[in-house]
């Protein structure tokens, strides 16, 4: 079982902090968007442009059911993988923590990375309306919610290591 999985939306650092915290605790990292990629053996911008976003969840639903199975270390799901019920219900038992962003800071850090397909016409109302949508959902898996806003990746992974008393391998 991971020792934790990171959920939250695009921009909340579930990759860069997942990273960071598992460097930390002395275990592995792995990222569903990462294994997704691996399976279909393209970037997931391209598997929404040639097969779409229907096609996209079917393979991220596998691929968090497989991680959650066979992962140990830290593990960062794909920002909407939690709309899928039976990934919710395969999250209870697991410790999930919520990175929880702000609109703000949420355009500012997408815009400085590569591209994302659901966020390529308007990020900031895509992204609204996606954390609107979501954040029910996000706050219901989670038994810790870390506001980021205001915090280096660091200092996200430093909190979560503290507030779950999680210690070093
Ligand atoms: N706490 C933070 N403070 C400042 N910048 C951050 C923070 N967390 C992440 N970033 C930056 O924001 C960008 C997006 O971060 P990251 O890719 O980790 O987000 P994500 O939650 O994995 O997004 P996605 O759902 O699209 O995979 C990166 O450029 C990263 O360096
Ligand atoms: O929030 C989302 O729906 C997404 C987030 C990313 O992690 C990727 O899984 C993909 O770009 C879709
Ligand atoms: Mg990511």
């Amino acid at each position: 079982m991971p020792v934790v999985v990171l959920i939250g939306p695009p921009g909340s650092g579930k990759s860069t902090t997942g990273e960071l915290l598992a460097e930390r605790l002395g275990v592995a990292f792995r990222d569903t968007d990462a294994d997704v990629e691996q399976v279909a053996g393209k970037p997931i911008g391209e598997i929404f442009f040639d097969d779409g976003e229907e096609a996209f969840r079917a393979l991220e639903a596998a691929a968090v059911g497989k991680a959650l199975a066979e992962h140990e270390g830290v593990l960062s799901l794909g920002g909407g993988s939690i709309l899928d019920a039976a990934t919710r219900e395969l999250l209870a038992g697991h410790t999930v923590v919520y990175l929880k962003v702000g609109l703000d800071q949420a355009v500012k850090r997408v815009g400085l990375a590569s591209a994302r397909p659901l966020l390529v016409l308007n990020p900031r109302s895509q992204l609204r309306k996606l954390m609107e949508e979501r954040r029910p959902l996000y706050e219901g898996l989670a038994v810790l919610t870390v506001p980021t806003d205001d915090l280096e990746p660091g200092e996200v992974a430093d909190q979560i290591r503290a507030e779950l008393k999680l210690e070093s391998e």
